[in-house]
């Protein structure tokens, strides 16, 4: 996809809930161009997902230890797990899947009225299209700024349904303790003083949440939800749909199937933590498939460190034997949607 030529603005597609709506034919651009990590199998095998107990993780006796190695290994090999006791009640997560679900049962009218702006990232839709034969995303959304609070654009904020503010407001800051508690124990599993990764995350982390809605798709074998990639964040938490799986994990070139685990938060390490760790802890390639008979709903907070702070291979992780991998960053997040919608990775940028 080397050849893709840039747009100079946003030129917008269709809605694909429009598309289905309408029984559109499906334009070729939604048909996946890019084989680089292989093509959608039919016999993806699923994940033994490894599973960590935030709970147990703070603990300071030797299962507290145990569970450190556990994260470590996971974040070493798969770059993901999924997080039990993470202190979030079932209530909340229940809350959260149903005003998602709500907004997208909206009239197209109503979802609307929050449309995201053809200059603007914020607002509900779909993903800027910026180049000429860019593959499509089976894939509509609505991404709010959630932090710093100073910075979120309220107009693109749905007031409906009624509790939708309050419950993603609650969510925000029950994720951003969680990716808080988090890069603590990434860091202590790598031997190194807790507050390391979060001396690069800041005091005013930017965080994003992203609905996802992927309605049921005719071609599913050819279209993704969305195309592989690898998240530009420090951390992603995941709420998966409660049933209909859907995303799949890249390890050593293979596909799998990552599982459902009702109440279970997934964590998905970003880019940003792959840079501090010096490779240490890997940002996986993922993708998001489609099934021709469900609709599926997420939703991805993506905590990213706060914006001008140059984010680097800590010391401690550069040595003889383990040369310093990757460039300094500065605000990652500014170029990652052009290299993201080629196709392409931006961490490979910055690898020395
Ligand atoms: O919907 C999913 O399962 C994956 C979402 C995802 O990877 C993303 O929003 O970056
Ligand atoms: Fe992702």
């Amino acid at each position: 996809m080397a050849g893709l030529s840039p747009i100079t603005a946003d030129i917008g597609c269709k809605l694909v809930q429009e598309i289905v709506k309408d029984g559109d034919e499906i334009s070729d651009k939604y048909v996946s161009k890019d084989f680089q990590y292989g093509a959608i199998d039919d016999d993806v095998p699923i994940m033994d997902i490894p599973v960590v107990d935030m709970k147990v993780l703070t603990s300071s006796s030797a299962c507290g230890r145990e569970e450190l190695g556990k994260l470590q290994s996971a974040l070493s090999s798969w770059g993901c797990f999924q997080a039990i006791n993470h202190g979030i009640e079932e209530s909340l997560l229940d809350e959260v899947h149903k005003v998602s679900r709500q907004f997208f049962d909206l009239s197209m009218e109503e979802k609307q009225k929050y449309a995201r702006a053809a200059d603007d990232i914020d607002g509900y839709g779909n993903d800027m299209v910026l180049y000429e034969n860019q593959t499509l995303d089976w894939n509509d959304r609505i991404y709010l700024k959630v932090h710093p609070e100073n910075d979120r654009k309220l107009k693109y904020w749905p007031e409906n349904p009624k509790s939708f503010r309050e419950i993603l407001e609650e969510y925000t800051s029950r994720s951003k303790l969680i990716a808080e508690e988090l890069l603590k124990y990434m860091a202590r599993c790598l031997n190194l003083p807790d507050d390391r990764f979060l001396k690069q995350y800041g005091d005013r982390p930017v965080i994003y949440a992203r609905f996802n809605f992927y309605p049921p798709c005719p071609r599913p074998k050819l279209v993704r939800g969305l195309k592989s990639h690898a998240d530009g964040t420090a951390i992603t938490i995941l709420l998966q749909d409660k049933e209909v799986e859907g995303l799949q994990v890249l390890k050593d070139n293979k596909w799998y199937r990552v599982p459902i685990m009702p109440y279970a938060l997934l964590v998905i390490v970003g880019d940003q933590v792959e840079i501090m760790s010096n490779g240490l802890l890997k940002s996986p390639v993922h993708r998001a498939v489609t099934n021709s008979e469900k609709e599926r709903i997420t939703v991805a907070m993506f905590c990213s460190p706060e914006s001008g702070i140059d984010i680097e291979p800590v010391e401690e992780l550069i040595d003889d034997k383990r040369p310093r991998l990757y460039k300094t960053a500065k605000d990652y997040l500014a170029t990652y949607f052009q290299y993201y919608q080629q196709g392409k990775r931006p961490i490979d940028v910055v690898k020395i």
